[in-house]
């Protein structure tokens, strides 16, 4: 890659204003740490590893009592802003603080372990979409569809072209705002930022990415990022 083909700076967004439910843990699971660094600065620091991210916008629950305290939230490239009920909305509302960008990234703060060569294959969309696109990666696993609230198999869904979505999600900012917006004002159910592009009928790029690039989501969760984590770092260090 030339530094000719390298996107200009680019701004990028981390919901981080959940509250981790499913991790039942005693705080946010952006909170929990690896090391020496909770799951939200690693994440942050993965999207600054490339030299093309210039910001990150942090969206904060309004009772957030964490961040403040933590070194990143003394880094003048680091903006954090109120997020919302859903992170549809709180996505939404770091995108108004990021007027004007040109690219924007998203990227889950429950995403620690996002590896530097899937970010820089993704910030590449650029060079050949005017849509945009998203890291994912593709199924391995025979998929089941379940009955209905029964644990029991209605059928196999097909797998072949099917994928796991991933983030970081790639859009020019104005397009991305202005689906994301109509998609929330007509009540749309959008879980990632590819779905508010498809629900206004884009279809965005799909960039295979590593599967190690796994959201802590579940406890169990939290050993498998840390490996994951120190592999990369490892590799880095090399
Ligand atoms: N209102 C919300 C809800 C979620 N998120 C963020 O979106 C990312 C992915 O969401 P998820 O993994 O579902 O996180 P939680 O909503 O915190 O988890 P749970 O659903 O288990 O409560 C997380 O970084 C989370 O902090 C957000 O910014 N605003
Ligand atoms: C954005 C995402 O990580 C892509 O898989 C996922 O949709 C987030 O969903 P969640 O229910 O908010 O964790």
């Amino acid at each position: 890659m030339n530094m000719h083909s390298l996107p200009a700076g680019v701004i990028a967004v981390v919901p981080a204003a959940g509250i981790g439910s499913r991790m039942q843990a005693t705080c946010p699971k952006q909170y929990l740490t690896i090391g020496q660094q909770t799951l939200l600065e690693h994440s942050i620091a993965r999207l600054f590893s490339h030299s093309a991210v210039k910001q990150v916008i942090v969206a904060l629950s309004p009772d957030d009592t964490q961040f403040a305290s933590l070194p990143v939230a003394r880094d003048p490239r680091v903006l954090s802003v109120t997020g919302g009920e859903t992170r549809a909305e709180s996505v939404l509302a770091g995108l108004h603080a990021a007027q004007g960008a040109d690219w924007v990234l998203v990227h889950d703060a429950a995403r620690p372990c996002l590896h530097p060569d899937d970010l820089a294959r993704l910030l590449q969309v650029r060079e050949t979409s005017r849509v945009g696109g998203i890291l994912a990666a593709p199924v391995r696993d025979t998929m089941k569809r379940g009955e209905p609230g029964v644990a029991a198999v209605a059928h196999t869904v097909e797998r072949e072209d099917l994928w796991h979505a991933l983030t970081p999600q790639f859009f020019p900012h104005p397009l991305l705002t202005a689906c994301l917006t109509r998609a929330l004002a007509e009540g749309a159910t959008i879980t990632d930022e590819a779905s508010a592009l498809e629900y206004c009928g884009y279809h965005p790029l799909l960039v295979s990415g590593r599967s190690d690039n796994i959201k802590v989501t579940r406890p169990e969760d939290l050993a498998l990022a840390a490996f994951y984590l120190t592999q990369i770092q490892l590799k880095e260090s090399a």
